[in-house]
């Protein structure tokens, strides 16, 4: 059985009903027929938490988080992402989902290697208005504050962003999914390429900033060390 604990809760006022970040039920995807079903426990995730998401390769970990990032939908069950139900969405209106609500950081990063860092940063401002209205006092300034909190020097702001190194491009796409205050972050093993120090001092950084932004995490890992620092955390098994 896949296993949900939970810590205490977390910030907020008890005497105020949470918003609900996502919730699954009964949640299955196949890539392709001839394979069993991938089949997930049901989730849910108030607005602001962060959940942590391991399993063994092959589970399906990248696969939930392309199912909650709309990238694909399931054959089965239901994905509620902040009272929006994706199935109820076109591929369009799931793309504008996607750029309007959730901050994405990929394993490979995917930034942009002909833009600078700053350009890197402010692209979902520029791909969404929401965005944009919520990147303040503007997109330039929160971008140049995110780089600065996560110790991206100065001198590489206007550079192109392949001058930087693996951990600090790490952090640029980091900064990236926290600008203009996604209400969803999905995280997919962004800490693999790091030495243990860098590693903590990264999800230390990217769960306070996704706290002063309110906005909920997935972080997928195998890394079961770094699942202390998260509220909730789930294992899901290798498929029979
Ligand atoms: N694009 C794809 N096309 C076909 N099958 C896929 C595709 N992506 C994943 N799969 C299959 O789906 C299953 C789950 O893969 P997924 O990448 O979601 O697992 P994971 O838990 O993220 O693994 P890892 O920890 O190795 O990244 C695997 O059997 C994989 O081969």
């Amino acid at each position: 059985m896949p296993d949900m604990t939970s810590k205490t809760d977390v910030q907020g006022d008890s005497s105020t009903p949470r918003q609900q970040a996502l919730h699954i039920s009964n949640l299955a995807f196949r890539w392709d027929q001839t394979q069993p079903p991938l089949s997930y426990p049901d989730i849910t995730l108030n607005a602001g938490e962060h959940l942590f998401l391991r399993g063994p390769s092959g589970s399906g970990k990248s696969t939930l988080l392309s199912l909650l990032g709309g990238l694909i939908v399931p054959d089965a069950g239901t994905l509620t992402l902040l009272g929006t139900e994706l199935a109820g969405l076109t591929s369009g209106q799931r793309d504008r989902f996607r750029a309007d609500h959730m901050g994405v950081i990929f394993q490979q990063f995917n930034l942009v290697p002909y833009l600078t860092t700053l350009d890197n940063v402010m692209l979902p401002c520029r791909l969404s208005r929401k965005r944009r209205a919520q990147a303040l006092p503007t997109p330039a300034k929160e971008a140049e504050s995110l780089l600065t909190e996560l110790g991206i020097p100065e001198s590489h702001w206007h550079r192109r962003v392949t001058g930087l190194s693996v951990g600090q491009q790490q952090r640029v796409a980091a900064a990236r999914a926290l600008t203009g205050a996604p209400e969803l972050i999905l995280a997919d093993e962004p800490t693999s390429a790091l030495d243990s120090d860098n590693r903590d001092r990264f999800i230390e950084l990217l769960l306070g900033l996704a706290a002063e932004k309110r906005s909920s995490v997935v972080f997928v890992s195998h890394d079961q060390g770094l699942a202390k620092r998260f509220d909730h955390q789930i294992a899901l098994e290798t498929i029979q």
